[in-house]
C-alpha cells in the first residue's frame, strides 16, 4: 500500500519538564481533510511544527509524501502549503510582492494560480501588508499556502479570523483541493467549525491522541437529549441500564438524559408506563456527543486509534 501523505509512529517532543507531545501515530490519506483537534496547549502547533521540520523528535518518526520531516525539511517545505498560527508577512511588501516573493522560494512559475484566490478570498493584492485587518492577512496567508497547488495543505487554524462566508470560501478550496486528491491537516480548538468541512478528526489533549473518528460515525453516535415530566411519581430503577444512556438525572416527576438513537425506542416504551404531562427530544450538537463520549477519562474504552 501507499504511504499516506502524512505519517508519524511513535512521534514525542518535550519542552523541559513539558510533554508537549507523546508518541503521536497519525496518518492523513490522500483526499481527504482531517481536522486536528484540541484545547489551548495541548500540542496542535507543536505537531504541525513537527512536521514540517522545525522542530526535532525527541522521539518516533515523522514523513510528509515519502520524506524525512527533519532530515529533508527543504524538500517538506517544497511540497507543503504551510500557514502558521500567525503568518509571517513583511509589512512594507504588497500582497503581489509576497506571491512573487514566496513563489520563487518555491522554485518560480509556481504560483498562476494566487490571483484567482486571492479573488475569491475577496482580498485585494495590491495593498501592503501592513495595512491589512487581521482577517486579511489570513487570506494572504491562505493564497501563499495554496498558490502553488501542493499535494499536502497544513494548516493551523485557518478559519480563524474570517467571517463565516470567507470560512465557507476556504472550506469549498479545501474541498476542491481534496476532490484533486490532495490531503488537508487542519488544526483547530472548535468542533462545530471542523465537523463542517473535515472527513475525519482526530482528538488531542496534554499531547496525547485520544480518539480518532469519522464524522459520519460521529453522527450516527449522536445524542439525543430527552427530558419528560410526569403527572405521577417516577423512580430512577425504572430507567437505569439502557445501553449508552448517559447524564440520567431523575427527580420525583422528571427525567432528562442523554440517548443514542439506538436507545431510543426502549426509553420511550418506558417513559410512556407513566402518564406524561410533557416531552422534549432534540438531537445534541456534535460538540455535546463528542465531550459526551470522549470528556470523561472512562470515555477512554471507546477510543479507537484507527477508524477505518
Ligand atoms: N517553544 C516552546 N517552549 C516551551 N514550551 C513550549 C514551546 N512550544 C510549546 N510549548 C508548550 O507545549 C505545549 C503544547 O503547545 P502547543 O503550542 O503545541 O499547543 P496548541 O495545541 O497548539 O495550543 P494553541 O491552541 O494554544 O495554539 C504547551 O504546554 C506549551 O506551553
Amino acid at each position: 500500500m501507499m504511504e499516506p501523505p502524512v505519517s508519524t509512529r511513535g512521534l514525542s517532543k518535550t519542552f523541559g519538564d513539558t510533554v508537549a507531545l507523546s508518541e503521536l501515530d497519525l496518518d492523513v490519506r490522500s483526499g481527504e481533510i482531517f481536522g486536528y483537534l484540541g484545547p489551548n496547549g495541548a500540542g496542535k502547533t507543536t505537531t504541525l511544527r513537527l512536521l514540517l521540520g522545525m522542530l526535532k523528535p525527541l522521539a518516533g518518526k515523522a514523513r510528509i509524501l515519502g520524506h524525512d520531516c527533519w532530515r529533508e525539511q527543504v524538500a517538506v517545505h517544497r511540497l507543503v502549503g504551510y500557514l502558521p498560527g500567525d503568518p509571517a508577512l513583511y509589512g512594507h511588501l504588497t500582497g503581489a510582492q509576497h506571491v512573487e516573493y514566496f513563489g520563487a522560494l518555491r522554485g518560480g512559475e509556481r504560483h498562476g494560480h494566487a490571483a484567482e484566490l486571492a479573488q475569491r478570498l475577496g482580498l485585494d493584492l495590491r495593498r501592503a501588508a501592513r495595512t491589512l485587518s487581521r482577517g486579511n492577512r489570513q487570506k494572504l496567508g491562505i493564497v501563499l499556502a495554496l498558490m502553488s497547488r501542493p499535494e499536502l495543505l497544513v494548516l493551523d487554524e485557518p478559519s480563524s479570523g474570517l467571517d463565516p462566508i470567507m470560512q465557507r470560501e476556504l472550506h469549498g478550496l479545501l474541498r476542491e483541493h481534496t476532490a484533486r486528491g490532495g490531503a488537508v491537516l487542519l488544526s483547530s480548538h472548535v468542533l462545530a467549525e471542523v465537523q463542517r468541512v473535515a472527513d475525519r478528526i482526530g482528538i488531542l489533549r496534554a499531547g496525547r491522541l485520544i480518539a480518532v473518528e469519522r464524522i459520519d460515525e460521529l453522527r450516527s453516535k449522536s445524542l439525543h437529549r430527552v427530558s419528560a415530566w410526569f403527572s405521577d411519581e417516577v423512580a430512577a430503577a425504572e430507567f437505569a441500564g439502557i445501553p449508552g444512556v448517559r447524564q440520567l438525572e431523575v427527580g420525583d416527576r422528571w427525567l432528562t438524559c442523554g440517548v443514542p438513537r439506538s436507545a431510543l425506542d426502549d426509553l420511550l416504551k418506558r417513559i410512556s408506563r407513566h402518564p406524561v404531562m410533557d416531552l422534549e427530544c432534540v438531537e445534541a450538537g456534535l460538540e455535546e456527543t463528542f465531550l459526551a463520549y470522549y470528556a470523561e477519562p472512562s470515555g477512554a474504552q471507546q477510543v479507537r486509534t484507527d477508524a477505518t
